[in-house]
């Protein structure tokens, strides 16, 4: 027999449900520290987000849909809906979030619009916490199956992280197989780097003023969280010729220093998140032998 290596497993969790029902405090559980930064940027329920969880050989791409309700429903086939429909249609699960005690007419809104994919649900009544009696709860779960095929109905809190476990669970395995889509220590979509890499950018215009040339590019080369809940950013400055390096850097290194400590405070203030930036500075010349420069330029083997 061989000696056969797990499979690794990946997929799409599109996150629906009318506003307010706690969609963004249950991804927040469910991601634990990793996307707060995320959900403490202003607007981001607006936007389509991705959180990414990858727990051992599995991992888990969640996706966040703009708020549906009333006034927008009714151009649900037009505009608004495109980026939400577009984000059920490729995903393997849709999580539904509704409200404990009552079912209203956004909420049957959702689920129309959820009907016309072909994608598994699982519905998580969340803030239960808020009934007290809990048999109370008994004739609406009732009520709520008969509504549709739900593949589980989990009633739960995210505000007080209860039965969060129990879905999480059940979406890890019901992730097809598959290599992963992001790298492992991934927890945001790009925009968080590439908003990183524009502060970056911004100060060392600032500090360099007409010496800067266009070209200069930023790269983020690490954001992690680590144990200590310190989120750690690793920039690389490119520029295009020696001189320009020095500059940058400036005296002792005094210029750089600048740089770094301007972004850091905007940065932090960003994502309300201590963080910890290391910046350095490399010439672009050396791009020929630097894989994934060329990458990020376009170009690979098969060119
Ligand atoms: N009691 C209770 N409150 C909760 C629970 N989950 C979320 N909330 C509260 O409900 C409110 C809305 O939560 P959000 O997570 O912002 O809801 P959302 O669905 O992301 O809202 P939009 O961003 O408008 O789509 C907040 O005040 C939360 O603290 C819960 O399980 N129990």
């Amino acid at each position: 027999m061989t000696n056969k290596q797990p499979q690794s497993r990946c997929g799409f969790v599109a996150f629906i449900g009318r506003p307010n029902v706690g969609k963004s405090t249950l991804l927040n559980q469910l991601l634990g520290q990793k996307l707060s930064i995320t959900s403490r940027k202003p607007q981001t329920t607006r936007h389509r987000i991705l959180g990414i969880d990858t727990l051992d050989n599995t991992q888990m791409i969640y996706v966040d849909t703009p708020g549906i309700h009333k006034k927008e429903a009714r151009a649900i086939n037009r505009l608004m809906n495109r980026a939400a429909s577009s984000s059920i249609a490729d995903v393997d699960l849709v999580v539904f979030v509704v409200e404990n005690d009552r079912w209203t007419e956004d909420d049957e809104l959702v689920l129309e619009h959820i009907k016309t994919h072909n994608v598994p649900v699982i519905l998580f009544i969340n803030k239960v916490d808020k009934i007290k009696d809990k048999e109370a709860l008994l004739p609406y779960l009732q009520q709520l199956s008969t509504k549709y095929a739900f593949q589980q109905i989990i009633p739960g809190s995210a505000l007080k992280n209860n039965q969060v476990d129990a879905l999480k669970n059940y979406l890890l395995d019901a992730m097809p197989e598959g290599d992963f889509v992001f790298p492992e220590d991934y927890y945001t979509d790009r925009s968080e780097r590439f908003l990183t890499a524009e502060i970056i950018r911004e100060k060392l215009i600032r500090q360099l003023g007409d010496e800067l040339p266009y070209s200069i590019t930023v790269e983020i080369e690490q954001f992690k969280m680590d144990e200590k809940g310190l989120l750690r950013i690793n920039g690389l400055i490119l520029v295009e010729r020696s001189g320009q390096k020095s500059i940058v850097i400036g005296k002792g290194g005094s210029r750089l220093k600048q740089v770094g400590t301007d972004a850091r405070k905007d940065i932090e203030r960003l994502f309300a998140q201590k963080v910890f930036l290391e910046l350095w500075v490399k010439v672009k010349d050396g791009w020929a032998d630097d894989e994934r420069a060329l990458r990020s330029l376009g170009f690979d083997e098969s060119d």
